[in-house]
């Protein structure tokens, strides 16, 4: 039997009343959702046969032994289980998408560094063949640290999936409309939406607007979670109900079809006979999810100083080391300045952590010129910056008025690694050779004399 997928409403939950059609609001809920009546057992997990012939199986996000808070996993009761491929697992090699450890040590990566965005070209590129690594951090198999990635994406995948056994997958669209058909669900994001993909999840890519370049944070670590907010409270930063889980969607195909596995940094190719998104029905917390950015409440100074960008974290994934991320995802939105006596730009900084950051749209008040739209830069552990010397005159000379910093969305990975960069990085992609020469002509004001200058 051949049915189509979700788009046109076929074979998808009904949505919950009062949210988007197709997601159900929170961050880690425990969820529950069902593509046919009386599919999803209640009461129990295992029941010695399931509603429709469908198969029960779990999908453990953390160690069965996980403290009860962190445990993730979900039930998912589907048309075939998913050891059913038809072949053995043969590689392919995906030279541009690469894991750490990814250290040449013919490529320097200390330093400032700073990227245009990457073009794309006229081939056309699948999220597999589209995804280009710019830095590595940790070791994907101890499963610590974290790559960063630019996808360059023209083309959907067909009767194709993926899934990455190495990592969750935070995905921040900055130019065109992809749409994740996932065994969970369907996930449409488009610039200032991100969408996270948890490890061991299979999807497919598909362009629905393209062509489409993003960014993407690939943690082989602990999964992101919500910061705390300590004595901000319970409200404001990222709100756990404007997460949203896709409904259950399950497509029943028999096709030719390939499953891709990104395992300990390699990629395996298996073939398949049928669709793998065939999960008719599903409980747990352990689920992808979007995100609009716009909806993330910042909270700033309202009298006097700059404040960490902490305090602009949207996800964090911890480390293990309390307070010391293996990443936080920070996000530079539009609001208002409005500090008084205070130079208002980031400050100058040398960080323990480093910092890759990209541009989603418009200007970042530390770099008003050279970090454009669809570019990155990295700002690598204990290595120094901040504000250009155009940024730093205009804003220790700037009349302190209240100020909106508008038509602004940048973000940051930041993590307690070093991030190496790739060949592909240090190489092909387009460096701005003359990033440092940025503060080049920062002067000395000082002459001995008290006073400010
Ligand atoms: O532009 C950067 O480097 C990121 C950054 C932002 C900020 O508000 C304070 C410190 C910092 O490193
Ligand atoms: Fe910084």
């Amino acid at each position: 039997m051949t049915t189509s997928f979700a788009p046109s409403g076929l074979h998808q939950a009904t949505s919950p009343l009062g949210t988007t059609a197709g997601y159900m609001p929170g961050f880690g809920n425990d969820f529950e959702t069902e593509a046919l009546p009386d599919a999803l057992p209640q009461g129990m997990n295992s029941p010695q046969k399931v509603n429709y012939g469908l198969y029960g199986e779990q999908l453990s996000g953390t160690a069965f032994t996980a403290p009860s808070h962190q445990n993730e996993r979900t039930w998912c009761y589907r048309i075939r289980p998913s050891v059913k491929h038809t072949h053995r697992f043969q590689k392919i090699d995906l030279p541009l998408w690469a894991s750490a450890p990814n250290v040449d040590p013919d490529i320097i990566s200390l330093g400032q560094y700073r990227w245009d965005p990457i073009e794309h070209s006229k081939e056309p590129r699948t999220w597999l063949t589209g995804m280009r690594t710019m830095t590595t951090a940790g070791d994907v198999n101890t499963q610590v640290g974290m790559a960063s990635h630019v996808y360059l994406v023209t083309q959907s995948m067909v009767d194709a999936y993926f899934y990455s056994a190495d990592s969750e997958m935070l995905v921040v669209p900055q130019e065109g409309r992809m749409r994740f058909c996932t065994e969970l669900g369907i996930i449409d994001v488009e610039p200032q939406e991100i969408a996270i993909l948890p490890r061991g999840l299979v999807y497919r890519v598909e362009v629905l607007d393209g062509p489409c370049r993003g960014f993407v944070c690939e943690n082989y670590g602990q999964k992101f979670e919500l910061p705390g907010r300590g004595p901000i409270g319970a409200n404001c930063m990222a709100n756990p109900r404007d997460f949203k889980t896709p409904v259950a969607a399950f497509e029943d195909r028999d096709a030719p079809s390939t499953v891709t596995v990104k395992w300990c940094g390699q990629f395996h190719e298996t073939k398949i006979g049928h669709s793998p998104l065939d999960v008719v029905a599903w409980h747990g917390n352990y689920a992808p999810c979007k995100y609009d950015l716009r909806t993330y409440c910042p909270v700033g100074a309202i009298l006097f100083d700059h404040p960490d960008p902490s305090i602009f974290t949207v996800l964090t994934a911890p480390s293990g080391v309390e307070g010391t991320a293996n990443i936080d995802f920070v996000l530079f939105r539009d609001r208002w300045m409005v500090a008084e006596d205070t130079f208002r730009p980031p400050w100058y900084h040398k960080n323990v952590m480093s910092e890759l950051m990209g541009n989603i749209f418009g200007i970042y008040d530390a770099k008003p010129k050279g970090f454009i739209p669809g570019g990155m830069s990295l700002h690598n552990m204990m290595l120094p910056h901040g504000p250009d010397k155009i940024a730093f005159e205009g804003a220790s000379n700037a009349d302190l008025q209240a100020e909106k910093l508008e038509n602004t969305m940048s973000f940051m990975f930041e993590t307690r690694f070093p991030q190496h960069l790739t060949s592909f990085a240090a190489k092909d992609a387009p460096l701005q050779d003359d990033y440092i020469d940025c503060w080049a002509d920062i002067e000395k004001k000082f002459d001995g004399t008290p006073g400010k200058k």
